[in-house]
């Protein structure tokens, strides 16, 4: 059977949401491991003023296409931007790169969408669900298609407990909901938002959930593959170990953790921590797209692209992991050292966000005031503990996914696309991982460099040392004000100095009589 590099050689692939954290991942993967591909076209639109061809030229500048740029320095001639806003009609492609599309392209791989947890619904609907419709109908005139491949979440149905590679009937018929909203105000949109995603956590699950729907629905057109990952991290091993570019999910608690911001969070040790490399589904998405091409399945396969039922491993053991690395590799200019600790347990918690982070926010932003500069670290703990709430969810409880198309498709891999194609996640050896993830958050979204780290651990040792004298100084001063105010404070300190005295008197006896 054709090999996956074989495969995709002379295909013109079509990606959106390729400027994004999993996007570049797999733009890079397809230019490096099949070489022989024709052309990527990128759905990409203008943003933050810069137009989409700088945008991508820009991509494809960043370090993550170093090994790309050193196989094949023309490797750009491959890449063909598109542009296109996903939430306009008819996604506001040109008619002439419709025309383009139509005629040439050979697989669709939608990765663009919305992953704020607390985008408005209105939004989310637009991007995740209606953006999708327009780009199955866009794949349904093209004339030389062979797989639409969706990228949706692990948590689309995170309202069950048990999750099969199945697409479960839509909390509600999306056309209907997209029709009745579009009359609506934002403001009603937003009252009735909380009823409408019923029991699941933000719109984004749930708009999620909606689109895996809507594309099933035309599975009888088009062969499709429909990829859900759990939590995606840092790169296990390729382009190389540890590359992620932003701070969703994990890797922004990881980054608060290692700069001594945050000291506690809610979250269950004994849960499991589903994350999964970027690399993994990058590799495994190709997979998917290979077969579902060459094998042109009936209906729709989802495969659940998750750890946790074959190599577990508990956010209890995340938090122990992260923070020994960073006190081995710490970054740089720590508020404080890092030491940060997950509890289940409401009111712990929300004791020590007193203690450990409102109360040192206070007394440095004073220090700030008194020294003439702006207060900002309340307002940093406020966004902090914003983005912690959104993500409490996720981490105090653990799902169970059902794993069998992967297997089904590793089982279908030749030995040769096993080792480039590697999805097999039995292989991560866990505390290797997330030490490379902590280093990746320093080097590649920090931009810190590791030349620094004697300097960073010279900062912790003086962190450390203020906080030996301040903690002094307090039960110093405490003590004091005890003693002046209450006599059984006085009658214990004698007490306790006398005795102090008398063992000292002891020993220096008992030495003088030995010798
Ligand atoms: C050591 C301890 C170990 C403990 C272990 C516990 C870890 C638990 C982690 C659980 C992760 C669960 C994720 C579940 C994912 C579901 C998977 C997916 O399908 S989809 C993928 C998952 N999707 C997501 O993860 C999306 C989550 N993110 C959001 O929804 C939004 O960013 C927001 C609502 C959090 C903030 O919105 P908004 O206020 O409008 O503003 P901006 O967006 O502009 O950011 C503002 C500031 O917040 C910062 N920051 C951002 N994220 C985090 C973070 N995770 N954390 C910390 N900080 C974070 C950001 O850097 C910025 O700081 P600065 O540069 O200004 O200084
Ligand atoms: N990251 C994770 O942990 C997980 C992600 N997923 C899924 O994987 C996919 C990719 O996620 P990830 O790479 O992390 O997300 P990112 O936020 O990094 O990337 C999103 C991409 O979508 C594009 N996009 C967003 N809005 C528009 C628009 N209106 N028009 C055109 N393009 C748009 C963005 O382009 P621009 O640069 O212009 O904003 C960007 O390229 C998503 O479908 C997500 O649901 C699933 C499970 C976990």
């Amino acid at each position: 059977m054709v090999s996956i590099a074989d495969y995709y050689a002379g295909k013109n692939v079509l990606i959106t949401g390729a400027t994004g954290f999993m996007g570049k991942v797999l733009v890079e993967k397809l230019l490096r491991s099949c070489p022989e591909v024709q052309t990527l076209y990128l759905l990409v639109r203008a943003k933050a003023g810069q137009s989409m061809q700088e945008r991508v030229s820009d991509m494809m500048k960043c370090k993550l296409f170093d090994r790309v740029r050193e196989d094949n320095p023309d490797f750009h001639q491959k890449i063909v931007p598109i542009s296109s806003e996903l939430t306009q009609p008819a996604l506001a492609i040109s008619p002439e790169d419709v025309e383009r599309l139509t005629s040439c392209v050979n697989i669709i791989f939608h990765c663009a969408a919305t992953i704020r947890f607390d985008e408005p619904l209105k939004h989310a609907l637009q991007l995740n669900v209606m953006a999708t419709q327009q780009l199955l109908n866009l794949a349904q005139q093209m004339h030389h298609l062979q797989a639409f491949i969706h990228i949706s979440t692990a948590y689309a149905n995170c309202n069950r407990r048990h999750i099969d590679e199945i697409i479960y009937p839509p909390p509600v018929e999306p056309k209907k909901l997209i029709d009745s909203l579009e009359w609506m105000e934002d403001s009603i949109v937003r009252d009735i938002t909380p009823r409408l995603i019923g029991d699941r956590p933000n719109t984004y699950t749930y708009t999620k959930a909606l689109a895996e729907c809507v594309v099933q629905k035309e599975s009888s057109k088009l062969s499709i593959g429909i990829i859900r990952p759990s939590i995606v991290g840092a790169s296990w091993q390729e382009p190389f170990p540890g590359w992620i570019d932003n701070f969703n999910g994990p890797s922004g608690v990881f980054i608060a953790a290692g700069k001594g911001i945050l000291r506690t969070m809610r979250a269950n040790n004994d849960a499991v921590a589903d994350l999964i490399p970027v690399d993994m589904v990058i590799n495994l998405t190709l997979a998917a797209g290979w077969y579902t091409a060459v094998h042109r399945p009936k209906a729709a396969l989802v495969y659940n692209c998750t750890t946790g039922g074959i190599n577990p491993f508990h956010w209890g053991e995340i938090e122990h992991h992260v923070m020994s690395s960073f006190k081995r590799n710490p970054l740089e200019q720590a508020f404080r050292r890092p030491n940060a600790n997950i509890t289940s347990n409401y009111l712990m918690n929300q004791y020590w966000i007193l203690v450990s982070h409102k109360f040192p926010a206070l007394i440095y932003d004073l220090y700030l005031r008194l020294s003439g500069q702006k207060p900002q670290m309340m307002r940093i703990f406020n966004r902090l503990h914003k983005a912690i709430g959104l993500l409490e969810y996720f981490s105090s409880q653990d799902w169970e996914w059902n794993s069998e198309n992967m297997n089904m498709l590793m089982s279908h891999l030749s030995p040769e696309d096993r080792k480039t194609f590697n999805f097999d996640v039995r292989q991560l050896n866990w505390p290797e991982y997330i030490e490379n993830y902590c280093i990746g958050t320093k080097k590649y979204v920090l931009n810190e460099d590791m030349s620094d780290i004697p300097a960073a651990r010279q900062h912790l040792r003086k962190l450390r040392n203020i906080r030996y004298t301040f903690n002094t100084l307090l039960l110093v001063f405490i003590w004091r004000v005890f003693i002046a105010r209450s006599q059984m404070a006085r009658n214990i300190w004698y007490f306790v100095v006398s005795l102090c005295f008398k063992f000292l008197s002891y020993f220096r006896a008992s030495s003088t009589l030995t010798n």
